[in-house]
Parts: C-alpha cells; sequence; structure tokens
C-alpha cells in the first residue's frame, strides 16, 4: 500500500522546480526524507515487514556535504520479498504484446520528459554534478525508454533452409527475473538503460541503484506507477553492496545480472554467481582509458577541437565517467605546445566558468585526494590543482577537487595505472604511432580509446588496434544506441545496446522443421 506519508513526500519533491526550492526542502523538513522501496508496484513503507532494515544509510549532499536523505539497508529477506513480486509479475509481463509494452515504455518516457527539470535538480543535488550535466542525463534516460519502446517493434527473425531438408528458425523468449545493479556516476541514465531494455524485452526486474545516489530511483517507482507499468514487473531497492546487492544477485530466482560498476564488484558477482552457470551475466566495469593525441590534430585549422574533446573528455562531470580519458599520450613533436593550450583551455572552460561540480562523496573525495599526495610525493608537475587540493571557502563542507593536469608520472606508478575515477589526468610523451598504441594498450582496461589526428589512414590502423570496446575519433561520448556497448580485459563482459541488450535479456531456442 502506497503510504501517505510517501505520496506527501513524494509530491513535496515533484514540487521542486530550482535548486534552491529542492534545497529549502531539505532544510524545512523536521524529519529526514527516508526513501522507501518499491516493490509489487508499491512503496513500501518503512515499518513493514517487507523493509524491516534495522539498518538506514544515510545519504550526504556533494556540493555541501550536508546529510538529505536517508536510505533502507534492505536485508536478504525483503530483497528475495521483491525477488518474488518480480517472479510473480513474469508470466504475464512476458506474454503481453510487443505493442503494449512499447506503449506503456513510451508513456515512461513522456513522462520522464515531462519532469525532466525535476530529475535534473535532484540528479545534481545527489551526485554533485552540475544542474546542465543532469540535464544531459536525464534527456539520456528518456532516449532509453523511447528507443527500447520502438526498438521491440521492428524486431524480426530470419528463418533459414537447410539443405532443403530443415526449415530453422530462432526462437527468442525473455529470460527471467533480471538483477540491474548501477553505480553512482550517472545514476538515473545508467539504471534506465538497464531498465529500459530489460522491459521491453518482456523481462522483469529488481534495480538496485547505487546506495550514494538513490534519490532519482526512488522518483522513478512514481513515473512507473503512473505510466501504467502492472504491480512487480520493476521493483526498485536500496542498499548497499554487500547486504543488499549480493543477496540480489546470488538468489538462485535471479535468472541474469546486467551489472555496471567497478571491477572488483564485477569479479565478485562472477564469484557469487559461478555455480549458477545459466545465469545472464552481463558486467559494464572500470576503464583507465588513453587519449591519444598525433601531431597532426595539433595543426591551426583543427586544434581548437583536439583541445576541446581531450578537455571534455577528461573532465565532463569531474572525470567521473567509466569513459573519460584519464591517460593522456601526445606526440612528442606537438607535446609542450599540448600541455600549455590545454591547461589554458581547462583554466577557463572549467575552473573559472566552474562548469565541473563536487565528486559524489566524502570517501571518493579521500580516495582521489590520495592519489594527488601520491603525486607530489613523486614529484609530479601540477599544471592544475594541487595536493592536497585547495578547498574553496564557500564550500568548504563539500567534496570538492580542482581539476588537476599532471606531468612526469612514471609509467608504473599507481597514478598511471589505476583508475582513480576523478578530476585528474596525466600527459604522457610519445615518439611514434607504435609507442603510442603500445602505452594505450598498456593497462587491464580495455574500456574506451580517444583518438585525435586527422590522418584517414591512421584511424582506421590505429583505431583497429586498441584494446577498447569503444574507440572515438576526433569525437567522444557520440553514442547511438544500438551500438555494442561494453568494455574488453577487466573492464567488463558483454555487451549492451540494440540488438545486443536483447542478447543480455532472452534466452533463444532454434527450432528444426522438418521440410515435407
Ligand atoms: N563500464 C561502464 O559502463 C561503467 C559505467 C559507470 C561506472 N563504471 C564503473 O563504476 C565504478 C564506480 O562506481 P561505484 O563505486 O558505484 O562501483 P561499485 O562497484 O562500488 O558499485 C556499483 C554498484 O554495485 C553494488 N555492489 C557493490 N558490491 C556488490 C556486491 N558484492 N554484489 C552486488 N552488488 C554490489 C553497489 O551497491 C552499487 O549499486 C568505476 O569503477 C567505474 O568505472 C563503469
Ligand atoms: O560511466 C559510464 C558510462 C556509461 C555509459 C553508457 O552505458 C552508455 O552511454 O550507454
Amino acid at each position: 500500500m502506497s503510504s501517505s506519508t510517501s505520496d506527501r513526500r513524494l509530491s513535496e519533491l515533484w514540487s521542486c522546480v530550482t535548486l534552491d526550492e529542492a534545497r529549502s526542502l531539505i532544510d524545512s523538513t523536521s524529519s529526514p526524507l527516508s526513501l522507501q522501496n518499491f516493490v509489487g508496484g508499491q512503496y513500501i513503507a518503512p515499518h513493514d515487514s517487507l523493509t524491516s532494515s534495522s539498518q538506514h544509510i544515510t545519504s550526504f549532499e556533494p556540493k555541501t556535504g550536508r546529510p538529505i536523505y536517508t536510505l533502507p539497508c534492505t536485508e536478504p529477506h525483503a530483497v528475495e520479498a521483491a525477488i518474488k513480486a518480480a517472479k510473480a509479475a513474469f508470466p504475464s509481463w512476458s506474454k503481453t504484446a510487443r505493442a503494449e509494452r512499447s506503449a506503456i515504455l513510451r508513456k515512461v518516457s513522456e513522462l520522464l520528459q515531462q519532469n525532466r527539470e525535476v530529475f535534473a535538480i535532484w540528479e545534481s543535488i545527489d551526485q554533485g554534478k552540475t544542474l546542465d550535466r543532469a540535464r544531459v542525463e536525464v534527456d539520456r534516460a528518456i532516449s532509453n525508454f523511447s528507443y527500447f519502446s520502438t526498438f521491440i517493434l521492428h524486431e524480426q527473425t530470419a528463418a533459414r533452409m537447410v539443405d532443403g531438408v530443415a526449415l530453422t528458425y530462432e526462437h527468442r523468449s525473455p529470460a527471467g527475473v533480471f538483477a540491474l545493479i548501477s553505480p553512482w556516476n550517472m545514476p538515473l541514465y545508467l539504471l534506465t538503460w538497464k531498465i529500459a531494455p530489460c522491459l521491453a524485452f518482456g523481462c522483469t526486474a529488481v534495480a538496485k541503484p547505487s546506495e550514494v545516489t538513490s534519490m532519482t530511483a526512488f522518483l522513478l517507482g512514481d513515473i512507473f506507477q503512473k505510466a501504467g507499468v502492472p504491480p512487480g514487473v520493476i521493483n526498485i531497492i536500496f542498499g548497499d553492496g554487500a547486504t543488499t546487492g549480493a543477496a540480489l544477485v546470488a538468489s538462485p530466482l535471479i535468472n541474469g545480472v546486467s551489472f555496471t560498476g567497478g571491477t572488483q564488484t564485477g569479479i565478485a558477482i562472477r564469484r557469487l554467481t559461478a555455480h549458477q552457470i545459466g545465469k545472464h551475466l552481463s558486467l559494464e566495469l572500470g576503464g583507465k582509458n588513453p587519449t591519444l593525441v598525433f601531431a597532426d590534430s595539433m595543426v591551426p585549422s583543427v586544434r581548437e577541437r583536439t583541445i576541446r574533446v581531450a578537455a571534455m573528455a577528461a573532465f565532463e562531470n569531474q572525470g567521473e565517467i567509466c569513459l573519460c580519458g584519464s591517460r593522456i599520450y601526445v606526440e612528442k613533436s606537438v607535446y609542450n605546445d599540448f600541455v600549455r593550450d590545454f591547461t589554458a583551455y581547462v583554466r577557463e572552460k572549467y575552473v573559472l566558468k566552474q562548469t565541473v561540480g563536487a565528486v559524489a562523496s566524502l570517501q571518493h573525495c579521500d580516495k582521489i585526494r590520495r592519489y594527488l599526495e601520491l603525486a607530489a610525493e613523486q614529484k609530479a608537475t601540477f599544471h592544475l590543482g594541487g595536493a592536497p587540493p585547495t578547498l574553496n571557502e564557500d564550500e568548504a563542507q563539500g567534496y570538492w577537487i580542482e581539476p588537476t593536469i599532471l606531468t612526469d608520472v612514471a609509467k608504473n606508478s599507481a597514478i598511471q595505472i589505476d583508475e582513480i575515477f576523478g578530476p585528474v589526468v596525466t600527459i604522457t610523451p610519445f615518439d611514434n604511432e607504435q609507442e603510442a598504441i603500445q602505452l594505450a594498450n598498456d593497462s587491464e582496461y580495455g574500456l574506451a580509446a580517444i583518438l585525435l589526428t586527422t590522418d584517414g589512414a591512421r584511424m582506421r590502423r590505429v583505431g583497429e588496434q586498441l584494446e577498447a570496446g569503444l574507440v572515438w575519433v576526433n569525437c567522444w561520448l557520440v553514442r547511438e544506441l544500438g551500438t555494442p556497448f561494453g568494455g574488453m580485459k577487466n573492464s567488463g563482459t558483454g555487451r549492451e545496446g540494440g540488438e545486443h541488450s536483447r542478447d543480455v535479456f532472452t534466452v533463444v531456442r532454434t527450432l528444426h522443421l522438418p521440410a515435407y
């Protein structure tokens, strides 16, 4: 039953149309906002046995460091109840006509569109990102639903005649109940990248956002209710990884896991599910992506674009995008020019114009600072930023890291090897194309790579040798939702997007009919 408390709280949240209004709401409420699980089509009151959680987690606003809400750390028995709700909804949803599923998901995308600004405001407050960045990500969440709602209408299966002996065809059916788990860097964008295809292909799900950024997932429950998604088709539960996430992925009732997050967590999920061979696993994991800057990309006609793309790939969303290019390699002949122009551009565009938000949590901020301290100890050169970074006087309680540009960092330094996942880049020179490829590939990760060159032959020659699931040439984060998205090496397994998402969320059987 949808409690009146959650109704009242939700209507207050929906009524905020500016950041200031949202902040005033947080300040004005006597009891802190407490998020509630959305199970079986309803928000579950905290005292309900379905979410009887002895533990609660407090979430903080990164820009101010102040608490904003609490969320239940859903315990295994309550996780199981949510999974059972998804399982009960599966037979009917999986048989629902595609046109009907499509119409419901289109309605979800329309409702997101109508509430675009409210989602952007809460995402910005909850995650630390700028409001502009949050708007871009809400737009993508809208596209996730509109894309998959139409994709399923155009699917076709080919039949083949084998030697005149048998007619064969692929028959696909929804794979079952999924665990959908997402990280804190692009909360709504990444959670809906999973929910939209999962529901479109006829599966049901229990989704768990990151405990660091759960707010927009809480609002999403209301959207699903209003769009007429049948109860139990999508359940949203809150909690941490060790208690809630682990119980969710390990449950034998779960037929598949679509996970985005860190590589160590991906390994843990593989271990937890190793004995369940048939469980579908799609793991989108970490990255330490290279940006290769060739001398030809620094000629006057394209220099501005080269600097802009390299900077955007480095500092967009505070560097908290798994696809960010944090290891920049520059051809020696233009190295000094690049460092100078890049630093000037980043100072102007990101520091002075304040287009970088705060990083997501105190814990993450401390992690980044430790890398900056290490850089100072190792005598790296700081072209921008410092160690430890200076705190902005006005926002002394927030989790602020100044965009940081480092050179003279050794190849075997942890700063060049580990995923820092913040606004920190290294710049390193290379001598020739072969060395550039070798440096780019010298990583346990293989998610993305950015290639900056005007030489058409090199685009393919180098691009096709990079060990990365996604290679962007003279651009970055350009996305077409049908293309395969995913990483090589320790950056993950499986691909999502268009028909690749269909492979994640469906099972296939090949039927052989005799050619009488
Ligand atoms: N490849 C991609 O598409 C992609 C996209 C965004 C972020 N990431 C990666 O995510 C990381 C940052 O996000 P994060 O710190 O939230 O990652 P994380 O791995 O700590 O957490 C991600 C999610 O997994 C849950 N979780 C943690 N332990 C779990 C367990 N044992 N079982 C099940 N669930 C568990 C968390 O609660 C959270 O919801 C970075 O490594 C980044 O590169 C990858
Ligand atoms: O931080 C990671 C970004 C992932 C992006 C996507 O999954 C996507 O664009 O579909």
